[in-house]
């Protein structure tokens, strides 16, 4: 690990809490009047549920570092992920982060009446890519994700892809741009061997140019051949920060025995 005290901070979580509201868990109408007396009263509506999915989670993460989220379904990983890209409003706490975190998931936003070619084109826009940039590294896109291996499927809209098709383009589209903080939330889970092995030499190499990675997998053995830090979240609860090796050790001796 680098030194100490020369080490930038890139993502800074602070307490974090984050709470879901679920509407329409009960069964009562709600007439105008109830709803009034609930106003007047201060009373939440009934049928609204909380799920407390982070608890005051905090760290710091820096330059030149790859952290695995690891954890049991449900442990709050995807939902800490999206608070620190600002697409999940924090309910307590604070997250200080160097320039936009970009969220990389199996969900990212492509349009699937949309050729792969134009998505390759919007996706890079909306990563604040320039046309120029866009255009320059079109064909290492395209290379990279393998979607023109079995065709020319890029010139087809990206409905006619199967999904590992559709997550390897979003993945290359993401990885294409050098980011101050990319998260990637499973999507080493998807794609051949081939690919897989061509995700973690870029993961290898956006490390190298000084951007901070975060990897939600549920392979524990991604984490520990990609990750040299792992953050362990258990209901929500951070329950180990530290090298991956070790976390992932005393994870995998907590699910044996859990
Ligand atoms: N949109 C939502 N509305 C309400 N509750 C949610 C929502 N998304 C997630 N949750 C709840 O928040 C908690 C944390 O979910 P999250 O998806 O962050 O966990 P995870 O560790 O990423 O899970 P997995 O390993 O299964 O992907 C869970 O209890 C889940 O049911």
């Amino acid at each position: 690990m680098a030194d100490t005290a020369n080490r930038i901070p890139t993502v800074i979580a602070d307490d974090v809490h984050v709470i879901y509201k679920v509407y329409g868990t009960g069964t009562r109408k709600g007439g105008a009047t109830a709803a009034l007396s609930r106003i007047i009263s201060r009373k939440p509506a009934p049928g609204v549920r909380e799920v407390h999915a982070v608890k005051g989670v905090s760290f710091t993460a820096y330059k030149g570092e790859a952290i695995g989220l690891i954890g049991s379904n449900g442990s709050g990983k995807s939902t800490l992920l999206k608070a620190i890209a600002g697409l999940q409003p924090v309910a307590r706490g604070r997250v200080y982060s160097q320039g936009q975190p970009s969220l990389l998931g199996v969900n990212a936003a492509l349009m699937n009446d949309l050729t792969g070619e134009r998505n390759v084109v919007l996706g890079g826009l909306a990563m604040g890519m320039t046309k120029q940039q866009i255009h320059e590294r079109y064909q290492d896109i395209v290379d990279f994700s393998g979607i023109n291996e079995k065709g020319d499927f890029i010139s087809l809209p990206m409905r006619t892809y199967s999904s590992g098709m559709g997550a390897r383009l979003r993945f290359s589209i993401a990885a294409a741009k050098d980011h101050d903080v990319l998260m990637i939330d499973e999507a080493l889970a998807t794609g051949d061997a081939a690919f897989q092995r061509r995700s973690q030499d870029r993961i290898e190499e956006l490390r190298e140019s000084a951007g901070t990675v975060f990897l939600v997998s549920h392979g524990i053995g991604t984490v520990r051949e990609t990750c040299d830090r792992a953050i362990w979240l258990e209901s929500g609860v951070l329950r180990m920060d530290g090298p991956a090796d070790e976390v992932c050790d005393a994870y995998e001796a907590f699910s044996r025995t859990g």
